[in-house]
């Protein structure tokens, strides 16, 4: 969204930015506890290995273990819509989906790390953790200041990797998030001056100037300003926990190296700018920052939005896109020109936070199929973005093959530019078999961090074709 910020509304965008430093930091600080949680696991293992080589940790508790479906789900383009935005159904049809993806959940707690003997963790590495351990508290303290914990649901994402903190039965909690009954706009206000910002938007209406954020005024600044200070005595340890070798080896064996890099909002590679005392943020940071919209956003546009009509007014509403989210979408639809859709391709390997057995591009596939049928819609323009190309790219690039999760991909060659065609034709033949109305299909490939300006000429296209 912020891209779309910077784009249309930069001003908006500028005096927001600095307000973002709160959630860089608790990007930075999220990737940095993950980090010390894998660490801390590999300590615990490689201690326990060296005692005795089978033995297991004895603190230790049963995961419980998940049903999986069978070998291979479909994503349907023939079905009937789904009259829900958050159905799952799965039927025989164009795109299989492998269900076993990459097997990250898959890790025993028993297993031993396969060293190459001797073990790369020493003692320094749990000074390190001593050292960094009072970035918990930060972590807890700036989601805080952002208002997640006044609304956090209690609401799990499936069973947890070993690493992962988790409550007795094994669940992992959920991803930070700031809802839009607090507005993470006014989170970000309360960070930045401690106002009591006008508190607006209601969870699934239209509505405005709702009040049920509960919040002490003023609290966010000083919380989010120490965090800031701990953080900057905190950067060369940081620094120094990313850069280690044996850090990287256990990342790398647990398959989480280039899941960290490569997730939104991960600023470790940037930790020493990051972390200084008079750290601002830049748009591109912004750009990358990860903040979870849970409810709807609106945003106005004025000028800017197309040349040949620079004074009329734009609304733009950022729905979030989380399945427990999707019903709130629905109000949304009965007066809107133009819908445009995300669907995120580079993860066709990966699954939902939410449900750790569907699989994040079945899911955009059935969505997307749930959008194009819908009657309330027949008349709205939708536009796709296939977005995250970059990541698609690297993914590509370092060797992952597409067929091992998308079966029907067939013997179709491993290249970023072949498969994103492949994906693009599944989303045009969802989109022509469930549209109720005959309409033209607008989609594009597009990687927002990495070309903002390239979006920023599709977008202005997009508006002045469409929506005059
Ligand atoms: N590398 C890369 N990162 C991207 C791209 N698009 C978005 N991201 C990152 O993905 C993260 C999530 O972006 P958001 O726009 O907040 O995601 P969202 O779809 O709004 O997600 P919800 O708010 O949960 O619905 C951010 O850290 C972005 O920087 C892309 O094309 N390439
Ligand atoms: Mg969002």
């Amino acid at each position: 969204m912020a891209d779309f910020q910077l784009a249309y509304a930069y001003s908006q965008f500028k005096e927001e930015r600095s307000a973002w430093r709160a959630v860089i930091h608790l990007n930075l600080v999220r990737s940095v506890n993950t980090i010390l949680d894998v660490l801390g696991w590999a300590l615990s293992r490689s201690s326990s290995q060296s005692q005795s080589p089978r033995s297991s940790s004895p603190t230790r508790s049963p995961r419980p273990s998940v049903a999986r479906p069978s070998t291979s789900t479909t994503v349907s383009a023939n079905r009937g819509a789904s009259s829900t935005l958050t159905g799952t159904t799965l039927s025989s049809g164009d795109m299989l989906i492998q269900d076993d993806l990459d097997g990250e959940d898959d890790l025993d707690d028993d297993e031993p790390f396969n060293w190459s003997s001797p073990s790369p963790l020493s003692d320094r590495h749990r000074l390190l953790q001593l050292r960094l351990a009072p970035l918990r508290q930060v972590q807890r303290d700036l989601e805080r200041s952002l208002g997640a914990a006044t609304t956090e649901a209690q609401e799990y994402a499936g069973t947890a990797a070993p690493w992962e903190r988790c409550d007795g039965a094994g669940r992992r909690p959920r991803e930070f998030s700031v809802t839009s009954r607090t507005g993470w706009k006014t989170a970000l206000r309360r960070v930045k001056s401690g106002y009591n910002a006008a508190r607006r938007g209601s969870f699934g209406s239209r509505e405005e100037g709702k009040t049920d954020l509960n919040y002490v005024e003023g609290e966010g600044e000083p919380q989010a300003q120490t965090a800031a200070e701990i953080i900057a005595s905190c950067a060369e340890d940081m620094a120094a926990l990313w850069a280690d070798a044996g850090v990287q080896a256990v990342l790398t064996q647990r398959k989480m190296k280039t899941r960290l890099e490569e997730g939104p909002g991960f600023f470790l590679n940037d930790v020493v700018r990051v972390a200084a005392r008079d750290y601002e943020p830049s748009d591109e940071d912004v750009v990358r920052a990860r903040l979870r919209t849970m409810g709807v956003q609106e945003y106005r546009f004025r000028k800017g939005a197309c040349r040949l009509d620079a004074d009329r007014e734009w609304m733009l509403y950022d729905v979030g896109g989380a399945r427990s989210l999707r019903n709130a979408w629905y109000p949304y639809f009965d007066d809107i020109n133009a819908l445009i859709f995300l669907a995120p391709i580079s993860c066709f390997d990966e699954r939902l936070a939410e449900d750790r057995r569907v699989n994040r591009l079945q899911d955009s596939l059935l969505i997307w199929k749930a959008v194009c049928s819908s009657t309330l819609l027949a008349k709205v323009q939708l536009i796709l973005f296939l977005n995250k190309c970059d990541l698609l790219e690297k993914k590509i690039q370092r060797g992952v093959q597409v067929s091992q999760y998308v079966t029907s991909y067939g013997t179709r060659p491993n290249e970023a530019k072949a498969v994103a065609k492949y994906f693009r034709q599944q989303f045009k033949d969802v989109f022509l078999k469930h549209s109720p109305e005959k309409r033209t299909f607008y989609s594009y490939l597009t990687s927002v961090v990495v070309c903002r300006f390239a979006l920023r000429g599709v977008l202005k296209l997009t508006f002045i074709g469409q929506l005059q």
